[in-house]
């Protein structure tokens, strides 16, 4: 009796079990465009094959690139990741974006950030960061810390930004001395960061020591935090990676313990010996200027803000960096015109120190730069998730940059031309483009924080470095030559032609694979 009932129990389990299978796999989103499916892999398998197909290490984000152009392009694309990762729609249509990043009545403050993707970063940005909360809040810390990146205090920050930029100048300056091949993206990390510290706490991270020894501990332990991200492909939950979770846990204690030494000297500073009040102009100081009394709470908020900001602050506008450096050397005639324009705007004498008086007794020269405004809406790279309810909503930036709908034949290309306006005037929204096809900063209210600055930072460096120096690309992406050991110049568009494409991979976020190798001549 016993043997028959278990034998029926486990066919109506197995039988339940099987219909549910086949209607999560097959029925439930199948409204929406997407690749055949399997019922026990989902898309698993095939996003497996398009990874393979990849270049190694290639970023996955490339792989749904190729899964999206494979189905014709569609405005919205199913990937069923179950049980591995949530299941995702891809949008690939700025216009659904948009219609996505939207305040509305459900999500007041735009969509909630995918839960695993918060999960992952956790211990680069806190708990309570501005990047993860959402509602009050988040409105109250928005609120909180906007005024710190207004344009009328971050421009204030010119004068360290020069300084900043002038010890990256004297490592290149050496560099160029030895000829040796190195990582632009290693500097450009390191600057980035000493930036990014004088501008949220007014503080020297001594980044841009190359003695390891000398680097400030902060820096040091965020770069160790970040390497501890290395080598992840994609989203893993955290019960495949416990090793390195404990170790993130750790590494990010010791950041804590750093940043409550600076938060609570910082408001003493503030609130109790007078001595910055007048000067005050940091992120960190204006965002304690009127709390009064700092408790344990308010302590622990304000770091996970101040990690937030170091860590959004330098990672995509070092990449950013690198990217321009590399894509003007491809370009002879983009270089051509951000010469021309240094040239007229600050004038013939390209040297370091020139640069720097001029920059320094007219700053709002740095917002006067139309040409390299373009070149910078052209590069700012791409990257990060985002979702909402039972699906993830993934805003698929590398789709909707290169969507011909919007682009135009030239979409996969470096074209900076495409974003000056008539009227000579900064470029986006001002252009036949629609502006929602441009959202590197994502758009609507949890648009980035930080836009401002990272444009303010590229223009500086790009003004005191761009003219001093030959950027050779090493390897990857280096230029194809000719028999007389010239570059080849594909006419039609404008860029020398490369020996093989460089391409991304993940580090935290979208990253050149080999660090982008360069050498560098001063000219
Ligand atoms: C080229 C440089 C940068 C790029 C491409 C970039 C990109 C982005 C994007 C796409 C988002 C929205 C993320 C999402 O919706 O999930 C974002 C948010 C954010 N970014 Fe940036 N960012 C850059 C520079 C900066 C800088 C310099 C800071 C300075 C602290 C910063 C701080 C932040 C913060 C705090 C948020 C969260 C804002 C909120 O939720 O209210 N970013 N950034």
């Amino acid at each position: 009796m016993v043997v028959p009932l278990l034998v029926a129990a486990t066919l109506v389990v197995f039988t339940i079990f099987y219909r549910k299978l086949r209607y999560i796999r097959f029925r439930q989103y199948a409204h929406i465009p997407q690749h055949p499916t399997s019922l026990l892999l989902g898309h698993l398998k095939l996003f497996g094959e398009f990874m393979k197909r990849n270049k190694p290490n290639a970023h996955a984000d490339l792989a749904i690139v190729s899964m999206n152009r494979a189905l014709g392009r569609p405005p919205l694309m199913f990937i069923d990741m179950r049980p591995i990762n949530d299941p995702m729609v891809v949008v690939g249509d700025h216009e659904i974006a948009d219609q996505l990043t939207k305040a509305s009545k459900i999500f007041p403050t735009s969509p909630p950030k995918s839960s695993r993707s918060l999960e992952r970063l956790l211990y680069l940005t806190g708990q309570t960061s501005i990047f993860s909360q959402h509602n009050e809040e988040w409105k109250l810390l928005r609120k909180r810390f906007s005024p710190g990146f207004a344009p009328q205090y971050l421009i204030t920050f010119v004068p360290e930004i020069l300084d900043k930029g002038l010890i990256f100048l004297e490592r290149l300056d050496s560099l160029s001395k030895t000829e040796d091949t190195f990582s632009l993206m290693s500097l450009t990390t390191r600057l980035t960061f000493d930036v990014i510290g004088k501008v949220v706490m007014e503080t020297d991270l001594d980044a841009q020591y190359y003695d390891q020894g000398k680097i400030g501990e902060l820096v040091d332990l965020f770069e160790t935090l970040l390497d501890a991200y290395n080598g992840e492909r994609f989203n893993l939950p955290w019960w495949l990676t416990i090793r390195k979770v404990r170790r993130r846990a750790a590494l990010s204690n010791r950041i804590t313990s750093l940043l409550q030494a600076i938060v609570r000297h910082k408001h003493a500073d503030l609130h109790e010996t007078g001595k910055n009040t007048v000067n005050a102009r940091s992120v960190l100081s204006l965002g304690l200027q009127d709390i009064a009394t700092l408790t344990p709470d308010i302590v622990d908020e304000t770091c996970d803000q101040l990690r937030t900001f170091l860590f959004a602050g330098h990672d995509t506008t070092s990449i950013l960096l690198s990217w321009v450096f590399y894509e003007l050397s491809r370009t002879p005639h983009a270089l051509r015109a951000v010469h021309a324009e240094l040239n007229n705007l600050l004038g013939p004498d390209s040297s370091p120190a020139t640069v720097r008086a001029r920059l320094l007794e007219r700053v709002d020269l740095v917002q006067q730069m139309p040409y390299i405004s373009a070149v910078i809406t052209t590069t700012t790279p791409t990257g990060r998730h985002r979702a909402c309810d039972t699906a993830g909503f993934w805003l698929h930036r590398s789709i909707i940059h290169t969507d011909p709908k919007a682009y135009g034949d030239t979409a996969d290309d470096f074209v900076p031309e495409r974003w000056l306006a008539d009227d000579n005037s900064d470029a986006v929204g001002q252009t036949a483009i629609p502006a929602s096809a441009w959202r590197p900063f994502e758009r609507g209210p949890r648009n980035c924080i930080g836009q401002e600055l990272a444009n303010i930072e590229a223009r500086v460096i790009i003004a005191l470095a761009v003219r001093r120096y030959d950027f050779i690309k090493v390897g990857l992406g280096e230029f194809a030559l000719d028999e007389g050991g010239r570059p080849k110049l594909d006419t039609k568009k404008g860029q020398y032609k490369v020996t093989e494409e460089l391409y991304t991979t993940r580090q935290v976020t979208s990253k050149p694979v080999d660090g982008m190798k360069m050498r560098v001549k001063v000219v």
